[in-house]
């Protein structure tokens, strides 16, 4: 990489942290906050930071019967390009370097098989634009309609040279919407072996298959040890 990219990375990270809902002091203010839910006994506190609240709220579900207490930040952090491990694993040091303790981060692709794994990490901006209904017709003119979803979780700690990752993959089949359309792709996602998609399946059921689940699943097994 040359010096001059290397520049433009920095300062495009400086300037994730200067919009005006996310300046270095409202972060640390966020930041600060969730230090205020501490004091937890027998119980591992992991720190969640995530602009999601539908991934918030799926983590507090399947994390409610484990060891592991979460505390949580809202902020939508920048991430930049790269494959889906090097995107998580950066998103983590940029996590790890604001919230000055250990943390986690979440990044989640949408693969079609078709297209080699895209759009992947990039899911995000073409659903913005296509909408679930969208993103099922960019399939129309390929016989393979499935795909997979794709959790990876980072963790990293001062005590750690790079983040740990882990990988939580549900294969499926991308079909036109059906279900509530209260998050993302829900509603295009028919996890194999069901009938009906991540939108219709009641939330306990998505959370025993879903992609999320699988990660945190090993995340959970990593901070039993
Ligand atoms: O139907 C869905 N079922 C899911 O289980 C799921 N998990 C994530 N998403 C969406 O896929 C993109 C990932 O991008 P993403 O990982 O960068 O998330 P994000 O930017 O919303 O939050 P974060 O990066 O602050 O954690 C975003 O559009 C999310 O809304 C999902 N959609
Ligand atoms: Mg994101």
């Amino acid at each position: 990489m040359s010096q001059q990219e290397s520049n433009d990375i920095n300062q495009k990270r400086e300037n994730s942290f200067t919009d005006k809902d996310n300046s270095e002091e409202q972060i640390q203010k966020k930041l600060e906050k969730s230090n205020d839910s501490q004091g937890m006994q027998n119980k591992k506190e992991i720190f969640l930071i995530t602009g999601n609240k539908n991934k918030l709220l799926e983590f507090q579900q399947i994390l409610a019967n484990t060891h592991l207490e979460l505390s949580s930040a809202n902020v939508d952090l920048p991430e930049l390009q790269g494959n889906p491990e090097e995107i998580a694993k950066e998103k983590a040091m940029i996590a790890f370097k604001e919230a000055k303790k250990p943390v986690i981060v979440e990044d989640t692709s949408l693969c079609f098989n078709a297209f080699n794994g895209l759009p992947g990490p990039y899911i995000k901006w073409f659903l913005q634009e296509l909408k679930p209904a969208g993103l099922h017709k960019i399939l129309a003119g390929f016989e393979d309609k499935t795909g997979y979803a794709q959790c990876i979780i980072t963790y990293m700690s001062e005590e750690l040279k790079e983040p740990v990752c882990f990988v939580g993959r549900t294969p499926g089949t991308i079909v036109e919407p059906r279900g509530p359309q209260n998050f993302g792709w829900d509603p295009i996602f028919q996890p194999d072996g069901y009938d009906q998609t991540y939108a219709e399946l009641p939330k306990e059921e998505k959370n025993k298959i879903s992609h999320r689940f699988r990660a945190i699943d090993k995340m959970v097994e990593y901070f039993r040890q």
